[in-house]
C-alpha cells in the first residue's frame, strides 16, 4: 500500500511538531462494534485545526500512515471549499441483538436511512433476518442498507441477500470480501432476479488499487472514509476516478474524524446517498461540545470545539501514550520517503 501526501506541495511538519499539540484519548463504546468495547485516538492539533490519527490497532504501519496524512490534513491544511451546507445521515445499528434495535435508533434523530450490521461471526443469517425485521418495525418507512464486512462467501451472500432483498435494501456493503467474488455476486444476483446493489468498502480503503472494483465492474456504489484513504482531497480524487456514486462514511471516529467526514461529503460534487457519519452516537464519550451528532437527520461542515481541558480525563495508561507516539514517529518516517511525497 502507497502511502498518499497530506499536502504535496507542503513539506511535512516534523515529528516534534506533531506530537506538540498530541493527546491520546481511549473512548469507550456504548456497545459493541467491530469487535471492540473502546477506541483510541491520537488527536494532533496544528494550524488548521484538528485531525484524529486512530488506525485500528492491528493495522501495519503502511496502512496506518495513510491515517496520520488524513490527520495532518486537516491540522495543517484544512479543508477544500464545500458545496453543501449540510449532508443527511445514517444511522448505524452494530449486530446487536432485536430487542436492543430500539435503544439503538432512539439515539438518532431523524435519520430517514439505516445500515445494519449483518454477517457478525458466531450469528446465523437468522439473526440478521430478526435484526433487520427489528430495525423494519421500528422505522417503516426508513431506507435501509446492510453491511456484512466481507464475511459472506458468494453462495451465502447470494443466500443471505435473496432473504433479505423484501426490505428492498438501498444497497448491501462489501457482502464478500474480494473484488472478483463481489463482481461474480453481482451477476449471480442479476441472474436471481435479485435487486440488491452492491457497495464496496473495505475493497476500496484497504485496497492496493481502489481502481479496480470500478475495472471489474464490482460495484454500484464505493464507500469512501477519510482517514483510511489518506484525506479529503486523496478520498475526493479516488471518488473522481472511479467514476461510482460515493456514500461516505466515517471511521468509528471521535467528532474530530467525523468533521473531516462531514468536509468530504460537504465537497464532492454529487452526493445521492446519505453518510454513515453518526457514529459519535456509538461512543459513550467524545471530545468535542457539541458533539458531531446528527440532528433533524442532517450533519454541518462548521467549527467544531474540541473540549481540550477535558481531554486528559481520557487519556489511557501511559503505556498506550507512548505506543502511539512510537506509532506515530514510524508512519511520519514512511510519509517522510520520497515515495510517499
Ligand atoms: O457506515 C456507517 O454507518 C458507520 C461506520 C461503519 O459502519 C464502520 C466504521 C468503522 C469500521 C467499520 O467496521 C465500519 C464499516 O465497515 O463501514
Ligand atoms: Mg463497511
Amino acid at each position: 500500500m502507497t502511502p498518499v501526501s497530506p499536502a504535496p506541495d507542503r513539506p511535512l511538519p516534523p515529528v516534534a511538531e506533531l506530537l506538540a499539540g498530541a493527546s491520546v484519548v481511549a473512548v469507550p463504546l456504548r456497545m459493541r462494534f467491530r469487535g471492540v468495547q473502546q477506541r483510541e485516538a491520537m488527536l494532533l492539533r496544528g494550524p488548521a485545526g484538528w485531525g484524529e490519527f486512530a488506525p485500528f490497532p492491528e493495522y501495519d504501519d503502511a496502512e496506518a500512515a495513510r491515517w496520520l496524512a488524513a490527520a495532518i490534513e486537516a491540522a495543517w491544511v484544512g479543508w477544500p471549499e464545500p458545496v453543501r451546507d449540510r449532508v443527511a445521515v445514517n444511522a448505524t445499528v452494530p449486530a446487536v441483538a432485536p430487542e436492543l434495535v430500539g435503544e439503538v435508533l432512539a439515539r438518532y434523530d431523524g435519520c430517514a436511512t439505516v445500515k445494519i450490521k449483518v454477517a457478525q461471526a458466531g450469528q446465523e443469517l437468522r439473526d440478521d433476518l430478526d435484526r433487520v425485521a427489528a430495525v423494519r418495525e421500528h422505522a417503516p418507512l426508513a431506507r435501509l442498507r446492510v453491511d456484512a464486512n466481507g464475511a459472506w462467501d458468494v453462495e451465502q451472500a447470494r443466500l443471505a441477500l435473496s432473504a433479505l432483498a423484501p426490505y428492498e435494501l438501498e444497497y448491501a456493503e462489501q457482502p464478500c470480501r474480494s473484488v472478483p467474488e463481489l463482481a461474480r455476486l453481482r451477476v449471480d444476483l442479476a441472474r436471481a432476479g435479485v435487486d440488491v446493489p452492491i457497495a464496496a468498502d473495505e475493497s476500496v480503503r484497504r485496497a492496493d488499487d481502489p481502481l479496480e472494483v470500478a475495472r471489474q465492474q464490482a460495484a454500484d456504489v464505493i464507500v469512501v472514509k477519510v482517514a483510511p484513504l489518506g484525506g479529503v482531497r486523496a478520498a475526493l480524487a479516488i471518488v473522481a476516478q472511479v467514476g461510482l456514486p460515493a456514500v461516505v462514511s466515517s471511521a468509528l471516529d471521535t467528532s474530530v474524524g467525523i468533521r473531516a467526514g462531514v468536509a468530504l461529503a460537504a465537497a464532492l460534487p454529487e452526493l445521492d446517498y446519505a453518510c454513515g457519519l453518526g457514529t459519535v452516537e456509538l461512543l459513550e464519550r467524545d471530545v468535542a461540545r457539541p458533539r458531531l451528532v446528527p440532528r433533524a437527520g442532517l450533519l454541518a461542515p462548521g467549527d467544531l470545539h474540541v473540549d481540550e481541558p477535558r481531554l486528559p480525563d481520557l487519556a489511557p495508561a501511559p503505556e498506550r501514550i507512548a505506543w502511539w507516539v512510537e506509532r506515530l514517529r514510524r508512519c511520519h518516517a514512511l510519509l517522510a520517503r520520497p515515495s510517499g511525497g
